[in-house]
């Protein structure tokens, strides 16, 4: 069944065509990489499906809805979530207090709000502190959550990123380069969690710059060159493909 359906998704800033007539079409449970040299309207596209931009012609729909132009918040709450290209952490709050964060747009109740609370916030309280602490498991920073973020390594503020995504209970998460800035062992650690997050049942796009982890992590690729898609396809198809082999070679 297809969760996420683009077509002919258009977003265009001034005279420039960011992204022009896309379509493509996203499986539940599928890990899907969107691909393309520097420039080519990945990081548009995200934006498009997660609300922050709206697109100028064409349609978005997520699990048989339209969300073509919805806020990002209303976006959240019917399971989408993402993580940004550069890290935004609340880089003086605890490791913890950022998952929190995340988890807060799923509560009845504010996070941080007054002392004396009735039996059911408390309650709601400690449910979200217990999912939050479980995604940091899942992330593997469980021993760090009393750290501050800004504490962190590289590699590790990426998947605290991660954690907080995942509060929000998504059934569809962006990943905007989330291998960006970790090493090799990082990076293996960042597949392993990918992998897992599809056992989860949560469907999974993906902008990365890294083709290794491209090719090993995903099923299906979408490749966009100058705003329009010129690819789709299983890994081992697509990195033959002449337009993408040319796409590349042209961006060295
Ligand atoms: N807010 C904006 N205002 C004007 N132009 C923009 C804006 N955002 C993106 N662009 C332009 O749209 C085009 C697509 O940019 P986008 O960031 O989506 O590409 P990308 O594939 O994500 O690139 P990268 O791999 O470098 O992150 C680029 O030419 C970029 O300069």
């Amino acid at each position: 069944m297809s969760l996420l359906t683009l077509t002919d998704v258009t977003k265009t800033f001034g005279g420039l065509t960011a992204v022009g007539n896309v379509s493509f079409t996203v499986e539940e449970g599928s890990i899907v990489g969107l691909i393309g040299p520097n420039g080519a309207g990945k990081t548009t596209t995200f934006n498009l499906i997660t609300g922050n931009y709206k697109p100028n012609l064409g349609k978005i729909v997520f699990d048989g809805r339209d969300i073509t132009g919805l806020p990002t918040h209303r976006i959240v709450t019917l399971g989408i979530a993402r993580t940004f290209q550069t890290i935004r952490l609340f880089q003086r709050m605890s490791v913890i207090e950022n998952v929190l964060a995340g988890a807060h747009c799923r509560m009845k109740a504010g996070v941080f709000s007054g002392m004396f609370k009735p039996p059911a916030e408390r309650r709601e309280e400690r449910e979200v502190l217990e999912l939050a602490l479980a995604e940091l498991e899942f992330v593997g920073l469980r021993d760090q959550a009393e750290n501050l973020a800004c504490n962190l390594s590289y590699g590790n503020q990426r998947l605290l990123e991660i954690a907080r995504a995942l509060a929000t209970k998504p059934r569809f998460l962006i990943l905007d380069e989330p291998a960006g800035g970790m090493n090799e062992q990082e990076t293996e650690r960042l597949l392993q969690l990918i992998r897992k997050l599809r056992e989860r049942g949560i469907t999974v796009l993906l902008i990365e710059h890294d083709m290794a982890l491209v090719m090993r992590a995903c099923e299906n690729l979408v490749v966009l060159e100058y705003g329009e898609k010129i690819a789709e396809g299983p890994p081992e198809v697509v990195k033959k493909n002449p337009k993408v082999i040319e796409a590349y070679l042209g961006a060295d």
